[in-house]
């Protein structure tokens, strides 16, 4: 019987290859003409363009004609274009073209339908699909439905089916491999098998086994704000890249990848997703960490850096006025600042012409504030800017009659004279016009600086304009509220002016810098954005997503994380959806929760889970594994012999290792005591590094988003981790692991280990 179904379905799968073989010897003819038209058209471009350029008719005549031949080349490279996109699917299609099969009854309908469903859609004749795209509105049968009655979202409305079929598909070479029949919404069969493979320096695309839950972020469309609370490992990075695809299928031609911006935890992760979006035949979108989104704008600041941040500590009195900083109400302050910037305090420069004050700052200021109050900041300021060339102007008028600029023009030679020419335009019959001309462009060269400090709005100062603000918090915000007094608030301002001193900005001052500079300058918002999304959201800030939500006014917010594995922001994270939702309209807020942990095994999620408060709602996928191992040793030697062995285990099960320390420093130590024991390992110390194969040594916080075969955190210890702050860095260090997981602690295990019932690991003490 098997074996039958087996024949069966390998003679349709001859059948489809054949039929793209077919179509794929098409394309590349089309190809090859479209290219030799091009080519053609783009030799006799001249001999077709028609020239007649002595009479004005004769010039629009010719115009037209080139326009005609430029249209002509470029559709002919459009063609070619199209029918390279099309042989691209097609080859991806011809090494696998599809990895499902249903079987449903359609209500209305006389028969029932077999559709296949892979990666890219394939038809024979136009109406004839031999292969569905995963994310055609049919397919999502496959993803959301057992066998029996369901109902999906047709191009039409809510369609019933009742589904008699769903057959898992793996094929390779051209030869069907294994076929599942599932009764179930997706069958565990399959998802066991992929998630069983070693890691891997790049991710990979979940397309065959994506689980209904998933689905349903991958699919949604109604949300202007989707957050996506999801366990370590639940598959939130693996949903949301599959979704970006899903958006550019569903609205081809309406959305491409530039509309769509992805903030990343940092640049490893970027580099670890990279591959997703290509294998699903799409191009990779917009992707930035905050940090660069920021640090980009301030080529003259340094930005706090995420291994900075993570190792920075406040006392307790500062963190409450960092935590302030960080909110909507900060967010909020700002704006109400700015406004009230349009009718006093708005704080400039003098414009200086060689060191002199050229226009002083009370000049400006002056013509500032002369503008009525139904100017807003952008217009007051390009107003001012209008004024301030007029006053440049007419000073050019009065410079250009001044003896030095005589003396200038009598001593320029025919070189120079030349090189003005050449720049500026033909020279003149008229001695007087040629003068005026002459000393025009010299006094205009002078001032140019003036110019540019004018044009470019350099007589603001928002240095000053920054620290103004942060002077005049206490005045503008009840500062009890948050548990702060004057004296406090005002120890952190010279903390922000000592740190500008030197050149540098805090994390949670950068984005009231931009958004401050942003409100006074008037800076247009970035409308063309369609899709936003963060991925690792609990570690930022209100205050930074109402940034993003101020700069990207018209995208629709995807926000993943898991408020448990916050390591930047604490506790301060639990309160962050909630804050979200007041940005966001009610009504088109969506928030999911995914429990279910994919990357690990039983055994591991089962002990990671006991690290965190509410662990208990996660749920573990039922993948088998070794017991997790916690090895107490007595001295960092003893620790370093215990990881070598660890490591020549991992290696043996075909396993790569990656040890995990709290911070870059440590890292060093463990890398360099593996090293005088003849260990190769790679030490990720920026996140501008790439991942490799082989063991590597990396701080906890550039391992966020990461998974690896093996884990082995470096030293669990009491004196690392004393304290129960720390739970969501060590849950964020464990759940990286997908096969084993090993604890070395050098002395005493620390207290957030007390909760893991003893049987669910291996202790081993020396
Ligand atoms: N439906 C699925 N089919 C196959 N593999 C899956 C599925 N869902 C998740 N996985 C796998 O589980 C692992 C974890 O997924 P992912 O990294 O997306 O989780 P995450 O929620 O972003 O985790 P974290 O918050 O810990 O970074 C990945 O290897 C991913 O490929």
């Amino acid at each position: 019987m098997e074996n039958s179904i087996k024949k069966s379905e390998q003679k349709h799968l001859d059948f489809v290859e054949s039929k793209i073989e077919m179509a794929e010897v098409d394309a590349a003819k089309k190809i090859k003409k479209a290219k030799g038209d091009q080519s053609e058209i783009q030799k006799n471009f001249f001999n077709d363009v028609r020239l007649k350029t002595s009479t004005y008719s004769g010039q629009m005549e010719t115009g037209v004609s080139v326009r005609q031949q430029q249209q002509l080349l470029s559709e002919r490279e459009n063609r070619w274009k199209n029918a390279a996109r099309d042989l691209g699917t097609l080859k991806r299609l011809d090494q696998n073209p599809y990895f499902a099969r249903i079987d449903f009854h359609e209500e209305g309908e006389k028969h029932t339908e077999t559709i296949y469903i892979g990666l890219a859609s394939f038809t024979d004749n136009p109406d004839d699909y031999l292969v569905y795209d995963w994310r055609a509105p049919i397919s999502s049968i496959y993803y959301d439905s057992g066998i029996g009655q369901m109902t999906y979202d047709s191009p039409a409305g809510p369609q019933k089916v009742d589904v008699k079929l769903k057959r898992q598909i793996e094929i390779k070479d051209g030869k069907i491999e294994t076929i599942f029949d599932t009764d179930e919404a997706l069958g565990d069969n399959l998802l066991l098998e992929n998630l069983s493979h070693q890691s891997d320096t790049k991710m990979k695309s979940i397309v065959t086994t994506i689980q209904k839950e998933q689905n349903q972020i991958i699919r949604d469309t109604d949300s202007d704000l989707l957050f996506v609370q999801g366990a370590a490992g639940s598959g939130k990075t693996a949903a949301v890249l599959q979704r970006i695809a899903y958006l550019l299928y569903r609205y081809r031609g309406n959305l491409n990848s530039g509309q769509v911006i992805l903030f990343s935890p940092n640049q490893l992760f970027n580099d670890y997703i990279n591959e997703v979006l290509p294998e699903l035949g799409e191009q990779n979108m917009v992707q930035m960490t905050y940090y660069q989104y920021t640090n980009r704008r301030v080529p003259h600041l340094s930005v706090e850096t995420v291994g900075e941040r993570f190792t920075e500590t406040h006392e307790k009195h500062q963190q409450k006025v960092v935590d302030f900083k960080n909110s909507l109400d900060f967010f909020k302050l700002v704006g109400k600042y700015a406004h009230h910037l349009n009718k006093e305090n708005f704080q400039f420069k003098d414009i200086k012409f060689e060191q002199n004050v050229f226009i002083s700052k009370e000049e400006i200021s002056e013509i500032y504030y002369r503008f009525n109050q139904n100017y807003n900041l952008r217009n007051r300021l390009e107003a001012t800017k209008e004024e301030l060339s007029k006053i440049l102007n007419r000073h050019i008028g009065s410079e250009m009659r001044k003896k030095w600029v005589e003396e200038t023009i009598e001593g320029l030679d025919q070189q120079q004279l030349q090189a003005i020419y050449a720049k500026f335009g033909e020279s003149m019959d008229n001695p007087d016009k040629e003068y005026n001309f002459l000393a025009k462009k010299i006094v205009q060269n002078a001032f140019r600086n003036v110019k540019k400090a004018i044009t470019r709005g350099r007589f603001v100062s928002i240095n000053r304009q920054f620290v103004n603000l942060l002077r005049n918090v206490p005045r503008i915000a009840d500062l009890s509220k948050y548990g702060i007094s004057e004296q406090e608030w005002n120890d952190g301002v010279e903390k922000s002016i000592d740190r500008l001193k030197n050149g540098k900005i805090s994390d949670a001052d950068i984005s009231i810098y931009l958004y401050l500079y942003d409100l006074i300058s008037g800076k247009r918002p970035d409308v063309h954005m369609r899709y936003l999304f963060v991925d690792e959201v609990q570690d930022y800030t209100p205050f930074q997503l109402a940034y993003l939500k101020f700069n990207f006014p018209r995208a629709k917010f995807t926000l993943l994380g898991d408020l448990n594995q916050a390591i930047f922001t604490h506790e301060s994270s639990q309160s962050l959806l909630k804050e979200m939702e007041t940005m966001f309209d009610p009504e088109k807020t969506r928030v999911i929760e995914l429990n279910k942990s994919y990357r690990s095994t039983e055994q591991i999620t089962d002990f990671t889970k006991h690290l965190i408060p509410d662990g208990s709602k996660i749920q573990s996928f039922a993948r088998t594994g070794e017991l997790p191992k916690i090895n107490v040793v007595g001295d960092v030697d003893s620790g370093i012999d215990s990881l070598k062995e660890t490591i020549q285990t991992n290696d043996q099960a075909n396993d790569t290792t990656a040890i995990i320390a709290k911070s870059l420093d440590e890292c060093k130590r463990v890398h360099e005591k593996l090293e005088q024991k003849g260990i190769k390992s790679t030490l990720i110390q920026t996140e501008n590094q790439r991942l490799v194969k082989g063991v590597i040594v990396v701080p906890a916080y550039l391992a966020k988003g990461l998974e690896f075969d093996a884990v082995v955190m470096w030293n669990g210890s009491k004196q690392e981790y004393p304290t129960e702050r720390d739970d969501q860095l060590v849950y964020t260090i464990c759940s990286r692991a997908m096969h084993r997981l090993d604890v070395i602690s050098i002395g005493e295990l620390s207290p957030l280990f007390n909760d893991v019932p003893k049987d669910e690991y291996q202790l081993v003490t020396k």
